[in-house]
């Protein structure tokens, strides 16, 4: 279990992470999202040592991370792939780090295996892509069978396959009861495979929530509806929480109410709907509404027209 209590870091004058407290328990896979410069990586580096809190403390399993006597075996983490020395092999990386805890070479083998680096344990880092070091640094992450798992940006320039792999990887970790703290800029990544999501913008925690309580708590729900009677139903649906669409003549794209409810309300004001579509909005989207005030670094080219809700769901 990661805790951290009122979490913040200065780099100078500027507040890189503000004043943050979370749980990441075990047993599931917590997803870190955030945009660009948000405090990802910092919160990160700090849950590990690597950075100073200039307020507040994180404790992995009950304690600063610093204090466990064998950390490697408490806690794996991958923060920056490329730290590694670039002539050794990856094989000589793995066994120098198992020395340091006493752990057998024998597992050095192993997660040589499990992160498919076989054909390459003998070649030198320096050469190696950036989705090869990125699965040696997952490599040396689960070295030392860590009840803690921490990776940031974990299938950063990793294949599909790669990316299938670390999903599978989190999830079983998270089933054998450990826990399992990952970020990305993925929301589509994310949706498939976090159980919990902590959503960060500009240091601060702006979502911490289940997934699915994510995409039901924007008032997501919501249906796309075809009536003669547009007019009527939306005067009939007219509510402060309602948001009404109007797609075309017979269409409406309603949120924030239910079908069912809007079937009710349709049948009390005795007007025809012939077309019901409940929609609900793509975790992308409800990302993207949670993080549009918090976002530092904005592109100058902008979506068409958003959509909103889409039809299904989309996660
Ligand atoms: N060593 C540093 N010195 C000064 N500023 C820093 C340092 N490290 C991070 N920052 C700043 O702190 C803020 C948070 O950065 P951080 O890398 O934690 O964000 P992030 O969410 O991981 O971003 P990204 O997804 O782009 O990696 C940013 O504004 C960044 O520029």
């Amino acid at each position: 279990m990661i805790e951290a209590q009122e979490l913040a870091k200065n780099y100078g004058r500027k507040r890189a992470v503000d004043s943050v407290s979370f749980t990441v328990q075990p047993g599931r896979v917590t997803g870190f999202l955030g945009p660009n410069g948000a405090g990802k990586s910092t919160t990160m580096r700090m849950i590990v040592g690597l950075d100073r809190p200039s307020a507040g403390r994180v404790t992995v399993n009950g304690r600063p991370f610093a204090r466990h006597a064998a950390p490697l075996r408490e806690v794996g983490a991958l923060l920056d792939a490329k730290s590694v020395h670039k002539s050794r092999s990856a094989r000589s990386h793995l066994r120098a780090l198992a020395a340091t805890h006493s752990i057998p070479l024998k597992r050095v083998d192993e997660v040589i295996e499990l992160t498919g680096l076989g054909a390459v344990a003998r070649k030198r880092v320096g050469g190696f892509s950036l989705g090869m070091g990125q699965r040696l640094g997952i490599a040396a992450a689960l070295l030392g069978d860590p009840q803690t798992l921490i990776l940031d940006e974990p299938v950063n320039g990793l294949d599909p396959e790669g990316v299938l792999w670390v999903r599978n990887l989190a999830r079983s970790q998270a089933a054998q009861g450990k826990t399992v703290f990952l970020s990305s800029h993925l929301m589509s990544e994310m949706s498939l495979t976090a159980d919990h999501l902590i959503v960060i913008g500009r240091g601060r925690i702006i979502a911490d929530a289940p997934i699915e309580a994510i995409l039901n708590g924007q008032g997501t729900s919501g249906a796309l509806v075809r009536t003669d009677s547009a007019v009527e139903l939306m005067n009939a649906l007219a509510a402060d929480h309602v948001q009404i669409t109007r797609v075309d003549e017979f269409t409406l794209q309603v949120a924030g109410v239910d079908s069912r409810t809007i079937a009710a309300r349709a049948l009390d004001a005795r007007i025809l709907v012939y077309g019901l579509t409940p929609t609900q909005q793509s975790l992308e989207q409800a990302y993207m509404d949670l993080t549009k005030d918090e976002v530092e670094y904005h592109s100058s080219l902008q979506a068409p027209a958003a959509q909103g809700a889409m039809p299904g769901k989309q996660i």
